[in-house]
């Protein structure tokens, strides 16, 4: 088998449902993070930036145990390792942080032993770890992708994400883990909000596909998952309703959330009074919020190169070590 020294990831971000298509739509976003893995004598996990507080650092870590599960199911063993990373994306807002890490760790591990592990293997495992497809999808390949799950095996079919596409993205300053949001949710729906779902979702892949920007706002309506969070979001009625009104072409919860998001046409020339209604709405609800504009990122995980390197510092430019 192929060792080398070491391995460098950047992975991008993931916005997941984007309204209508839950456990099944998901955006790479422009914010990403940085995987290095390499072997070693003892186990040793460094994590830098504010973001990467309160994790583990030992071999509890998502990382150092998603790298395991592709050790094992390839059939080599590697206990000890150094892993370093670096991410922009918070923890628990809704912007995929844990498919990151999986994604992260799982490709990491599998450049580090030669790749002899396909896209597709990989996609399996962190979708079966993470419980979806459209968080890890997103994030392993890049674009927009649509995805199925049978509990084995997941497909996708990764669209490109048309160029005057921005997103606008509302963090809120507290934290909502995804566990905790996908309880609010009824185990059973009607046949008229399946219907509802299922119409707007092929209405937004072909709206997407096809660059019929006029009819993203209406398809991302959704009644699977929004109507049972938004107890959990305060403000988030208000700017589901209103912000088709003030410039965004289409806008959900990202992701399990509490993150908002907006789809935002790059030429429309009010953009900056749609982040100013959504970061008041937040405020008048008593929440504090950052406003952040994303660009879809067209290249997942595995498309970017792998590198050799052992100086991961070169990188962090100043981060902390927390
Ligand atoms: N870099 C990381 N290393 C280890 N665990 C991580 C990392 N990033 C995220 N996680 C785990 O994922 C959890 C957040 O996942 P989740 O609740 O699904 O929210 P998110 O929307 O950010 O993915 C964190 O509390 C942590 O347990
Ligand atoms: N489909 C999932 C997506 C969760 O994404 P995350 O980025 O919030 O982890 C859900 O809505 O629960």
């Amino acid at each position: 088998m192929n060792r080398t020294k070491g391995v460098r990831i950047k992975v991008p971000a993931s916005t997941a449902n984007l309204g209508p298509g839950f456990d099944t739509l998901g955006m790479a976003l422009s914010l990403y993070s940085w995987v290095e893995m390499k072997e070693s004598e003892s186990t040793c996990i460094r994590l830098y930036g504010d973001n990467m507080k309160g994790l583990p650092k030992d071999k509890n870590n998502l990382m150092y145990r998603v790298a395991q599960l592709i050790f094992d199911e390839v059939g080599v063993s590697i206990p000890e390792l150094e892993i370093s990373m670096y991410s922009e994306v918070p923890l628990t807002r809704g912007l995929g942080s844990s498919a990151s890490a999986i994604v992260g760790g799982m490709v990491a591990a599998n450049a580090l032993i030669g790749s002899p592990l396909s896209n597709e293997k990989l996609f399996d495992m962190a979708t079966s770890l993470e419980g979806h497809p459209d968080n890890v999808g997103a994030s392993l390949f890049g674009g927009i992708i649509t995805a199925v799950w049978d509990g084995v095996h997941a497909d996708h079919i990764k669209l490109e994400p048309h160029a005057d596409l921005e997103v606008l993205v509302i963090i809120p300053d507290f934290q909502l883990s995804t566990s905790e949001a996908r309880q609010v949710l009824p185990s059973h729906i009607s046949r008229e909000d399946a219907v509802y779902n299922i119409s707007r979702s092929s209405l937004l892949v072909a709206a997407l596909s096809s660059g019929r920007f006029d009819l993203i706002g209406k398809a991302m309506s959704d009644r699977l998952h929004q109507p049972y969070r938004a107890s959990l979001v305060p403000g988030m009625v208000s700017i589901l309703e209103e912000a088709p009104n003030r410039g965004a072409l289409g806008v959900a919860l990202s992701g399990a959330g509490p993150t908002l998001l907006a789809i935002v046409d790059r030429q429309n020339l009010h953009k900056k009074d749609l982040e100013s209604y959504l970061l008041d709405t937040m405020k008048s609800y008593g929440i504090l919020a950052t406003a952040r504009w994303l660009n879809p990122s067209t290249e997942g995980a595995t498309n970017l190169a792998i590198v050799e390197s052992d100086l991961f510092v070169d990188l962090i430019k100043g981060e902390v070590e927390v």
